[in-house]
């Protein structure tokens, strides 16, 4: 039986929480271009998978909003502000401002759950009170974050007693915690089953909606992309080759992600 048609969400108005335009990165000066002429804009609300094979520039992408990634040309801007211009407090202000989340979700195993959510408030001055401990405030917080994601029964259990599914919905509070004004899931799914999977994915695109701030999620797998996101974004050699609405897209309409060099013509 065909999967029922998922309704088209609305067009994102407005101007883009991420922008980036003609992004070119290399690593060293005589190494090959990364990424190539990148063009790209993030709306509040909408969930954007990216798509392509290992090493088409799927990370770096992502590091480049966080000025991790070294901007050979042209401009990526994140809620305003130009990250290749960001040094110092600025830029650390920037990463405070961008939640990640990883495909080994990057927990400190012997903390408690509560404890590593109450970690991404760290990005924000006066996290700590004078006793050196959490601020109440905080504390409610992110009980509340762990309730969004479902886990608040897990609060006070060490977080590597976690299975990897729950594991990743910490780091997806901890990462809330900070109030992002974007998300960046890198492979969030990479480790875990396939019902799983949908689980987090699900949870990442309703907190796009929910907090209304973009999410941009990288997948290896095409069936996960197109069942959770409002837009696919498909990298070749660094190189945007497919870019539209989910609701348009389809298997083969991605077959261009995958292509080899040969099969598309490709003797850079
Ligand atoms: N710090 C770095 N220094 C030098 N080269 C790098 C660095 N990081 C990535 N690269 C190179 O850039 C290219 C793209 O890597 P990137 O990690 O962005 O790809 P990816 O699409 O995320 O791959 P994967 O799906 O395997 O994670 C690769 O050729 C990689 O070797």
């Amino acid at each position: 039986m065909p999967a029922p048609a998922r309704p088209a969400r609305p067009v994102p108005t407005g101007d883009p929480r991420v922008h980036i335009q003609d992004l070119s990165v290399r690593y060293a000066a005589d190494a090959p271009l990364v990424l190539d002429g990148v063009d790209l804009d993030l709306y509040a609300g909408q969930t954007v998978a990216l798509l392509g094979s290992s090493g088409s520039g799927k990370s770096t992408l992502m590091k480049s909003l966080t000025g991790f990634a070294p901007i050979t040309s042209g401009v990526v801007t994140v809620d305003g502000a130009d990250v290749s211009a960001l040094t110092g407090r600025q830029l650390r202000h920037l990463r405070s401002q961008v939640g990640q989340v990883f495909q080994q979700f990057n927990l400190i195993g012997r903390l408690s759950v509560l404890t590593n959510v109450l970690l991404g408030s760290l990005h924000h001055a006066g996290a700590l009170n004078m006793l050196g401990t959490f601020r109440a405030a905080d504390r409610r917080r992110a009980y509340e974050l762990l309730e969004r994601v479902g886990i608040a029964d897990k609060a006070l259990d060490e977080a590597r007693s976690l299975s990897g599914g729950q594991q990743q919905r910490v780091a997806i509070a901890r990462a809330l915690m900070q109030r992002p004004r974007c998300v960046l899931a890198d492979e969030p799914v990479a480790s875990l089953d396939p019902r799983t999977s949908h689980v987090v994915l699900d949870l990442l695109q309703s907190i796009a909606r929910d907090e209304n701030i973009p999410v941009l999620v990288s997948l290896h797998v095409v069936p996960l992309a197109l069942e959770h996101s409002d837009r696919v974004v498909g990298l070749r050699g660094g190189r945007i080759v497919v870019e539209g609405a989910t609701s348009d897209l389809d298997a083969e309409a991605l077959a261009p992600v995958y292509a080899t060099d040969a099969e598309v013509g490709d003797d850079r």
